[in-house]
């Protein structure tokens, strides 16, 4: 796949089979996330989302660093920006667009994610870190909060006395010390991190398609509404599973005890 234009050396991608690699690549700035990483990544997602080859997408840092948060030198074009606001101009859809991403992504974590990478990590689906990775959001000693869901997100997946803790004093955690909380998927050792999210990310795409995507858009509910209001979205997408090509070609590879073949139909 090539690079899109343009942004080819902000976020490089690969491929790997069914799995689309995104390198975030900003080196020099430990991979900060400034506008052309935004409309990179932004760029890349939409190809992806298209692209039926691709099944399961890996987010990673350059230079074993995952993302050290948004670009500090970039808020006075934050400051400026008139549409702040609503968010569009400063990237602010980016982490809703990859949470519900209709594929799923995994978060490969090398060394550092800080804020606003770090809220990428919340955003995916799941990730593989490093045991001597250090996150946190340390927004609150730079005079600001998190702005790309990090509130919603780590309270949701740490509960309310873990979350505040780490909001409210900036502190770090490490890889090992994150997966103990449940902040993260895995702790694996530095070295592994991202081989291990591409091995997850191929036994996912061996999966069927359809299903994985109407797994992901199911369990998702359980983060907006009422169980009763989860349980009828989970009901709704079961039934739709059920009647689809991958359904019946689960069903029959399982009888001829042989691989799926699924189109994700
Ligand atoms: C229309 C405009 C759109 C613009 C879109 C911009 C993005 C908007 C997103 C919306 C906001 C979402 C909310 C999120 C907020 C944040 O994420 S705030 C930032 C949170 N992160 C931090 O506070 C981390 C700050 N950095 C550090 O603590 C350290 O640098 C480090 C990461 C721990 C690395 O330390 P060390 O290894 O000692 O190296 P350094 O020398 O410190 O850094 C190397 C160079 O990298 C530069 N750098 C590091 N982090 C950032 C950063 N976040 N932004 C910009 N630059 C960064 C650092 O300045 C060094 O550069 P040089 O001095 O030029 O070498």
């Amino acid at each position: 796949m090539n690079n899109r234009s343009g942004h080819d050396d902000v976020v490089r991608s690969e491929r790997r089979g069914a799995v689309a690699i995104l390198r975030i690549n900003r080196p020099e700035a430990r991979n900060a996330l400034n506008a052309a990483v935004f409309a990179a990544l932004n760029g890349h997602l939409a190809e992806l989302r298209t692209d039926d080859s691709v099944r399961a997408i890996v987010l990673a840092g350059a230079s074993g660093v995952f993302c050290a948060g948004a670009d500090i030198t970039a808020f006075d074009a934050l400051r400026a920006d008139p549409l702040i606001g609503q968010r569009r101009a400063s990237g602010g859809t980016l982490w809703a667009d990859l949470e519900n991403f209709p594929k799923p992504v995994i978060a490969a974590v090398e060394g550092l994610a800080l804020g606003g990478g770090l809220e990428l990590v919340l955003a995916c689906d799941t990730s593989i870190v490093g045991q001597g990775a250090r996150l946190g959001l340390p927004e609150v000693k730079l005079g600001v909060i998190p702005g790309g869901g990090g509130t919603q997100r780590l309270i949701r997946a740490l509960g309310k006395p873990r979350a505040m803790a780490l909001l409210l004093s900036g502190d770090l955690v490490t890889g090992t010390e994150a997966a103990t909380l449940g902040l993260v998927g895995k702790v694996v050792d530095d070295d592994e991190v991202v081989e291990q999210a591409i091995a997850l990310a191929q036994r996912i795409s061996a999966n069927s398609p359809l299903a994985v995507a109407l797994a992901k858009d199911a369990a998702l509910a359980a983060q907006t509404g009422s169980i009763a209001a989860g349980l009828e979205h989970e009901k709704r997408n079961f039934v739709y599973s059920l009647a689809s090509d991958d359904s019946h070609e689960g069903q029959a590879a399982f009888v001829a005890k042989r691989s799926p073949n699924f189109t994700g139909r």
